[in-house]
Formats: C-alpha cells, structure tokens, sequence
C-alpha cells in the first residue's frame, strides 16, 4: 500500500511539533526514519494509525484519509510495534500475540484456528516461540520487545509501523528483526537510532529535524557525513569494510559539545 503525508503539521500540547511534511511511501517500500530525540518521528507514525486528524494537512493510505477509516479497519490495514510493551496485565505470550488477531474477527467471537496458526507464525518469526507460556511481565526488556514484534506481524496489516524496533535487543536479534520485516513484502516504517542498521536494511531514509522533513531518499546519497554531522550534531564519517566494500558510518563526539551546528540550511536529497 502507499502512504502518503500532505502537508502534515501536528501539535502536541500546545506546541506545533511537525511542520508541513511531505513525504509519498511507495507500495513495500521498507523507509528508515531517523532523527535527533524529540525531532518528531513517533509523533509522525501515530498520525498514520492513531486514526486522529493532523492539525493541517492529511495522511493517506492508497489516496484514503486515514482519519475517515473506522478504527477496526485501521487496525487491519496497519500494523503497529510500539516502543513501550504492555506488561502491567497478567498475559501470558501467547495471549499478548493473539491481541493482534482481534480486529480480524467480529466482536465477542472466540479465536479460530486460523488465529493460532498465525500467531505459531509469527511466534516462531520473532523467535518467542519457546516463550508462549510466559508471563509478560516476567520476560527481559529484549524478549518483550520481539513479542510485540510477534503481535504486530500476527496483526498481519499491509502497513507495518515500528517504533525504535531494536531497542533492547542483541545484536542479532537486532539484524534478525530487520531482517524478518525487510522479507515480508509490506510497506514498512521504521524509526530507527541506528544510522548504520537503517542504512543497510531500508530502501529509503527520511530525515526529521525540528520537526521537519529535510532529507529523503536512498541511504548512500542521504546519510552523507555533512548532513548526518549537521542534523544529529556530531563528526560523522564514512567508513569501507575492508573485502566487501560494505558502507559504514563512525560517529565522533564534537568536542566541546554545545548543541549547535555549523549550517542549519534545510536541504532534500531524491
Ligand atoms: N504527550 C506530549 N505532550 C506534549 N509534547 C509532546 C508529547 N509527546 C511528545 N511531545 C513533544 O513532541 C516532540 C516530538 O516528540 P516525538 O516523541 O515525536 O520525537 P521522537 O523523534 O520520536 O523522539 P525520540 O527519538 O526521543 O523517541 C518533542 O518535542 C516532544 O517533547
């Protein structure tokens, strides 16, 4: 499915926190967002699936207004994987997956073998799937994480939304997870830290600064050492790995480190 965002400007609170963003998502592309903390990323995925209307502008899936669908039929069409995973309730695995089912079914109706087949599914694609019988609130930060990974592949939306996905995780489990949502032949969203893991497993990169889109497209022309250093306020450079030739970023702290940067002229790169 394609996504698009018009003009997208939304608040939180009372401050004005995404500014005018245009951004169209082609059908299973696998798009990286990056950006500094607080520079808007989890606020521009919750206008795709929180079913709320931006403050200017709209967000579309496939040319529909995603603030028209019914919330039932929003949960079909995307996916979510947050940053937090509930834990304060006593279900176990299996039953925090199976969640991911319930806007598949009509309301007050028992799961159908359909509903576990998938959630054996998407178990054992997180890697969870010795963990059924665990209790949520009994598991480590990393495996809780590749259970809401589970819930939102048993979800089963044609969008897939994470949120900062490979927290907490090793890193295998980190290349592991990118690689589980690269191959499902979704369109994806992903706000990811990891300048070097987005890099590598996402077809385009869009940048957040302030609030504002000021890069996208692919990897190799958008994580250049002058944009990354510019926006995330370090000494970025590019590294080759030695026989593959495989792309790689080092970060170096600026010295003092005051917060500033050198230009702060927005820029775009297609
Ligand atoms: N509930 C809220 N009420 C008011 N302001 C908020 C709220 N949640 C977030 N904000 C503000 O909105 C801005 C964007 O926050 P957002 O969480 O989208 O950033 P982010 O890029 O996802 O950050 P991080 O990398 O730290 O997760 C920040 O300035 C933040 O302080």
């Amino acid at each position: 499915m394609t996504i698009a965002f018009h003009g997208v400007d939304v608040a939180r609170g009372n401050r004005t926190v995404l500014h005018g963003v245009d951004l169209t998502i082609g059908i299973g592309r696998i798009v990286g967002l990056v950006g500094p903390n607080g520079s808007g990323k989890s606020t521009l995925l919750r206008t795709l699936f929180s079913g709320r209307r931006p403050l200017r502008g709209h967000v579309t899936v496939d040319g529909a207004d995603v603030a028209g669908f019914a919330p039932r039929a929003l949960a079909r069409t995307v996916s979510v994987m947050l940053q937090d995973a509930p834990s304060e309730f006593d279900l176990t695995v299996r039953e925090t997956v199976l969640v991911g089912r319930a806007p598949h079914r009509p309301p007050f109706t028992r799961d159908s073998p359909d509903d576990h087949r998938i959630v054996d599914e998407s178990l054992r694609a997180a890697d969870v799937a010795d963990l059924g019988d665990r209790l949520m609130r009994q598991l480590s930060g990393g495996q809780r994480q590749r259970v809401m990974l589970a819930r939102a592949l048993a979800q089963d939306g044609e969008i897939l939304i994470l949120d900062e996905p490979t927290n907490h995780l090793d890193i295998a489990h980190q290349l592991d997870l990118m690689r589980v949502v690269s191959g499902l032949g979704k369109t994806v969203v992903a706000a990811l830290h990891d300048l070097n893991i987005a890099a590598s497993f996402c077809d385009d990169i869009a940048v957040l600064d302030e609030g504002r889109l000021v890069a996208f497209g692919a990897a190799d022309t958008v994580l250049t050492p002058e944009l990354v250093s510019d926006v995330f306020r370090v000494t970025a450079r590019v590294a080759r790995e030695e026989g593959t030739g495989a792309r790689a970023m080092t970060f170096h702290p600026r010295t003092p480190f005051d917060g500033t940067r050198p230009s702060a002229s927005p820029r775009r790169t297609e």
